[in-house]
């Protein structure tokens, strides 16, 4: 079963007198440590489709399953319980609180489970160590680089081990050096923690670093390469018993 299973997805927005319809019908399954990254033309709804597959805006019709929970069914206020515990939003401005340290940056979404003092402080270390920003805990984001606050963010997506990670052009408003580490990052997240990974970007480079690699143009969903359909199942061919 996949991790992420869509089925049907639909959103449509009024824009003046004319009626957009970004979403038409999306399916997409996400296996559990894929690496997906989704391109397309601006405005053709690929942050529209992140933010519903991330229980931010729901759909107007479909459903959105993630490790066996319809969120597309939940309330509001469940939803948001449900993004705090299993969702990691990578943005592409960093968002951090300028008057909170690195370390006060990421220790927010821990703060919203009910972990205790020491397991908070184990996981936050944790997520800074993996960023490599251990040294710099202390620091307010305007004391760091923009690559470092980008990491900074990276921490707090990734803080509380989600089930799945989005993130939306990651390294959209960065330079290319910095561009190349927070890929380089991406890279590790996924091959090394073995966090399942979406992310949109217009930047070819970064799509290619996902192991599978979606276009959304038209309302729909085409698959660039398709990692999965190569596989042969256990059940068919020469693996059969
Ligand atoms: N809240 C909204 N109200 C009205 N229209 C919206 C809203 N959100 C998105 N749209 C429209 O839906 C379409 C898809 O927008 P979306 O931001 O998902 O595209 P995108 O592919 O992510 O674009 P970009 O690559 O430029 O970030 C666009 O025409 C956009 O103007």
């Amino acid at each position: 079963m996949a991790l992420v299973e869509v089925r049907g997805l639909k959103k449509a927005f009024k824009k003046g007198g004319e009626t957009v319809t970004p979403l038409d019908g999306v399916d997409l399954d996400i296996y559990e440590g894929d690496s997906v990254s989704m391109m397309g033309p601006s405005g053709t709804g690929k942050s529209t489709l992140l933010n519903a597959v991330a229980g931010i805006d729901p759909p107007d019709a479909g459903t959105i399953t993630v490790a066996g929970t319809e969120i597309t069914s939940m309330s509001r206020t469940k939803l948001a319980d449900w993004r705090a515990e299993h969702l990691g939003y990578i943005f592409q401005t960093h968002n951090l609180v300028p008057v909170l340290t690195a370390y006060e940056n990421v220790e927010l979404p821990t703060l919203l489970a009910s972990l205790s003092r020491s397991e908070r402080r184990e996981r936050v270390e944790l997520a800074l160590e993996a960023v490599g920003l251990t040294d710099r805990a202390d620091h307010l984001p305007r004391q760091m680089s923009g690559g470092q606050e980008q990491r900074v963010g990276i921490a707090r997506a990734i803080v509380m081990n989600p089930t799945l990670v989005v993130a939306d052009e990651p390294t959209g408003s960065l330079d290319a050096a910095t561009s190349a580490q927070i890929q380089d990052l991406l890279v590790r997240l996924n091959e090394e923690l073995g966090m399942t990974l979406l992310m949109v970007t217009h930047d070819s480079e970064v799509a290619q670093l996902a192991g599978r690699r979606l276009q959304l143009d038209g309302g729909q969903l085409i698959e660039l390469n398709e990692p999965h359909a190569a596989m042969p199942s256990p059940t068919s061919g020469v693996l059969a018993a």
